[in-house]
């Protein structure tokens, strides 16, 4: 069995950080997270500046997957969105994704423009063309090693018994994974587990503040859960970050102030590797072997 099968097969539940770029998954990597949760939203706040309604494309995506995949070695969950539009698209992602190195492909059931899971007024595309999607999915990848997600977005549109139902018919159609979005309650989460657990892996999605009750890894582990991630909490943390450190920048006219809160000149580059890195490209500018 494929390592990230093998992996999702056993009981402690894969905790995965939400990332947005190379820095970020890089330094989720060396606090030794065993997988990372490239989360669209996070594309969209950090890279745009933007909420996350759909305006990011498959190109500026994929171009983060490679980032990523060049960077770490960890397996790397990728958020598809809508597959960005019908199956053909669908089709298109999945095999691009792949290629820049994503293991775990994830593709919603909502129409496009899609938007947050914990945001109001979203709308779906039909089981059928869902089905279709993730068919064209499991068909397109190059490696059944490649594992697919499908997300579906019904608790709030149609109702929890309709979102358990889409579900089914997801896992029919061969997706490896399931991600009932915005479940509300312990006790709905209780109910997807006592479905689905043991028959497919889970993911639960924790979002502060969002529609979901956030829990630990541990936690959503004894509830059955398979997958945990923790995708926007990443750029929440930064943007606070950021604020505070604009502010006193602001107010203080230097960073002196802000020094206790930062990596200096020495530890980023520690960080990112800069000594190694120097070191590599002295070895082939001398021709020793690197
Ligand atoms: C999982 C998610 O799709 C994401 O893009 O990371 C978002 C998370 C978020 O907005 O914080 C979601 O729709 O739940």
């Amino acid at each position: 069995m494929h390592a990230l099968k093998a992996r999702l097969a056993r009981p402690e539940i894969l905790l995965a950080p939400g990332v947005y770029d190379a820095l970020s998954a890089a330094l989720a990597e060396q606090a030794g997270f065993e997988a990372l949760y490239l989360s669209g939203a996070s594309i969209a706040y950090t890279a745009l500046g933007r909420s996350d309604v759909g305006l990011t494309t498959f190109t500026e995506v994929s171009e983060k997957v490679a980032q990523l995949r060049d960077r770490v070695q960890v397996p790397l969950i990728v958020d598809a969105d809508t597959g960005f539009g019908n199956a053909l698209n669908t089709e298109r992602t999945v095999r691009g994704f792949e290629r820049c190195g994503a293991n775990i492909i994830q593709l919603e059931d909502q129409s496009f423009p899609k938007r947050c899971g914990h945001l109001d007024g979203k709308s779906l595309v039909s089981t059928q063309e869902m089905v279709g999607k993730i068919k064209a999915a499991t068909d397109a990848r190059h490696s059944t090693d490649t594992l697919i997600m499908a997300r579906t977005d019904a608790v709030a549109v149609e109702g929890f018994d309709a979102a358990i139902e889409r579900a089914e018919r997801y896992l029919e159609a061969g997706a490896d994974i399931l991600f009932i979005e915005a479940v509300r309650s312990d006790e709905q989460m209780q109910i997807v587990n006592k479905r689905f657990a043991g028959r497919v892996p889970l993911l639960a999605n924790m979002v502060e503040g969002g529609k979901t009750p956030v829990k630990s890894a541990e936690e959503l582990q004894a509830i059955g859960y398979s997958i945990a991630i923790f995708p926007g909490g990443t750029v929440r943390a930064v943007a606070h970050l950021l604020q505070n450190y604009y502010a006193s920048l602001k107010a203080t006219g230097s960073t002196r102030a802000f020094q206790s809160a930062m990596l200096d000149f020495d530890g980023l580059n520690a960080v990112i590797g800069t000594p190694e890195l120097l070191a590599r490209g002295k070895r082939y500018e001398t021709g020793d072997k690197p």
